[in-house]
């Protein structure tokens, strides 16, 4: 639980943890996932023209004071600067931090300075459906009512009639400027930028719309922007091995066709031969227009949508459920949240623990069950009191999960094909495991029920607490068993687990307490040294036994093909 935590992963529905050893489709969507989020403004266009850095000082000044403005007014991030010397702290998202970041230190912008002389009169946030954000707003000493947006750029283009350049000139975009403007766009783009375009508008207050909305055309193109998101160290690899387990990963972002494709391929989810026309990439509102069966029929080869809306996350899990995949989604959880809930698994995490737990759970409880149901039908008393059963609950299902959650995944759990949905809870290794391991101890227990007095020579008392240390103990070695399910060397990597062996400790002193200290709680009584011996001793059979019955060969060489699990 700590590790799940460390990773930050929020567990909804303990069931996904179980079925994330199956999925057979990833969904993962760019910003934050595969990249760093860290954006960084890499290229800066006035026009049709590539600027240089420290360009503030050749802008004609009426311009500047647009685009200052315009980035100033028109983002959600702030920017704390408690003293003029310090370097100013900007909390936003990313896209704006960078924006920001690069305004204040790039092109001297004051954003405190500029906002004051403004009055905003409406504003619209930015949602991943329309992919921007747009602010009115009027000047304390003009009557004209000034619109920006910033957003998507070639969707802010299409919003554009001119453009500006840097001498502060207004010029009109014909159709060629246009194709020209997208030239850059998608140039930026293959570089795997993410491209965001800024626009302005400006209405004497007599021409104004009635409506309180903001302009929606006639536009000038202030300025382009290029943001560089690098990917994360070992992507490539981690997609590579997903592709080796036979799952297959798909990325599904908001961002730029071009910019997707590209950072799909520093991934490694396209090859760099798969180009635009390729059936490997499409766009959301491609997607959202196929019909049910196009798409049916084109799920497997896509690979990449762009320009996506949370509603074509969502088609697209669907879809791909329809088609019997185990569909797991990754996502920031808020323009993603449609298609998380959807998924079978809404955010991944180490594939660990569960199976292993649940072996170890069915070998104590139907230990347990068995040998107090022939005891009771046979003499007419139980060995195991109600106290000691709950004690034996308590810690085989607290600590038990614990311990064996917290186990490290391994490398090979990634070499194995996704299990898919019909693969049943239990498969036929932990079948083995488990029938093993409760025949053992409820051979034991039933020896010790009905010979123990005559064997160790002590009443019944003593007899019943030795039924009840014993099968305890049997349970503390299983968990060491517990930790791999196909391999034989069961303390591999054992020291790594810190916990495992402190929560072993914890188990070990509390049952020396319950035996030695608690008699009239646990109803026990004192063992001598001998005896705790013979306890211990008949316990520790069990990792022989767990030795010897994973050489028995599972059906068919299914075991290969397990779910995904610890071995
Ligand atoms: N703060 C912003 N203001 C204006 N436009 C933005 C802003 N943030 C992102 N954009 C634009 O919207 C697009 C991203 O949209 P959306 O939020 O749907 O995707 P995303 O979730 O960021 O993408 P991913 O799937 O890669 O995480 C970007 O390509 C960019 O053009
Ligand atoms: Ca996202």
């Amino acid at each position: 639980m700590k590790q799940m935590m460390a990773d930050n992963a929020l567990v909804r529905k303990l069931s996904a943890c179980e079925t994330m050893g199956s999925a057979t489709t990833i969904c993962t969507d760019k910003t934050g996932t595969l990249t760093m989020n860290q954006m960084q403004v890499s290229e800066f266009w006035l026009g049709k023209e590539l600027t240089e850095h420290s360009v503030s000082m050749e802008i004609e000044p009426e311009f500047s004071l647009l685009l200052e403005e315009g980035i100033a007014l028109n983002t959600a991030a702030t920017v704390n600067k408690p003293h003029s010397t310090s370097t100013p702290a900007i909390s936003g998202s990313p896209t704006e931090k960078a924006i920001l970041s690069w305004a204040v230190l790039d092109l001297g912008l004051n954003i405190y300075e500029t906002k004051q002389k403004c009055e905003i009169m409406n504003v619209e946030t930015f949602n991943s459906e329309k992919k921007r954000s747009g602010v009115m707003m009027r000047k304390s000493n003009e009557k004209a009512i000034h619109t920006h947006w910033k957003g998507a750029a070639e969707m802010i283009l299409a919003m554009c009639t001119t453009y500006y350049v840097k001498s502060g000139e207004l010029i009109d975009i014909n159709e060629e400027e246009r194709m020209q403007f997208r030239a850059i766009i998608h140039s930026m783009a293959a570089k795997s930028l993410r491209c965001i375009a800024f626009a302005h508008k400006k209405v004497t207050e007599e021409n104004r719309l009635i409506s309180e909305k903001l302009e929606e055309t006639g536009f000038t193109l202030l300025g382009l922007v290029g943001l560089k998101d690098p990917c994360r160290p070992g992507v490539r690899a981690a997609v590579e091995s997903c592709k080796k387990a036979k799952v297959s990963v798909k990325m599904i972002t908001g961002d730029n066709p071009h910019t997707a494709r590209a950072i799909a391929i520093e991934c490694g989810i396209l090859n760099p031969q798969d180009d635009m026309d390729n059936k490997a990439v499409v766009e959301g509102v491609e997607f959202r227009n196929y019909s049910p069966e196009e798409r049916i029929a084109r799920i497997e080869d896509i690979r990449v949508m762009a320009r996506s809306s949370p509603f074509d996350k969502l088609l697209m899990v669907q879809c791909l459920k329809e088609k019997g995949h185990v569909v797991a989604v990754t996502g920031d959880g808020t323009n993603d949240a449609p298609a998380l809930k959807e998924a079978d698994i809404g955010l991944s995490m180490g594939i660990q623990g569960t199976e292993k737990f649940i072996q170890f759970q069915l070998t104590v409880n139907v230990a347990a069950l068995v040998i107090n149901f022939v005891a009771a039908i046979s003499s007419g008393k139980v060995p195991l009191t109600a106290v000691q059963l709950l004690w034996v609950n308590l810690i085989m299902d607290t600590m038990g999960a614990l311990a064996l959650a917290t186990e490290q995944p391994t490398d090979e759990l990634m070499t194995k094909s996704p299990a898919g949905r019909s693969e049943p809870l239990i498969t036929k290794i932990m079948w083995r495991n488990l029938i093993a391991q409760a025949l053992y101890q409820l051979v034991v227990l039933l020896i010790l029920q009905f010979k123990g007095k005559s064997i160790f020579a002590v009443d019944e008392k003593v007899n019943s607490t030795l039924i009840f240390n014993t099968f305890v103990l049997c349970q503390v070695f299983n968990e060491f068993n517990a930790r791999k399910l196909e391999k034989r060397n069961i303390f591999k990597g054992i020291h790594k687990n810190k916990l495992f062996l402190a929560i072993i400790g914890i188990t070990i002193v509390l049952q020396v307490m319950m035996v030695e200290l608690l008699k009239r709680f646990a109803s026990t009584e004192r063992l001598s040294w001998e005896q705790w011996g013979a306890c211990i001793g008949i316990a520790a059979v069990s990792w022989p036994i767990g030795f010897a019955v994973k050489c028995i060969p599972v059906s068919g060489k299914e075991a290969s093909k397990q779910r995904a699990s610890g071995t």
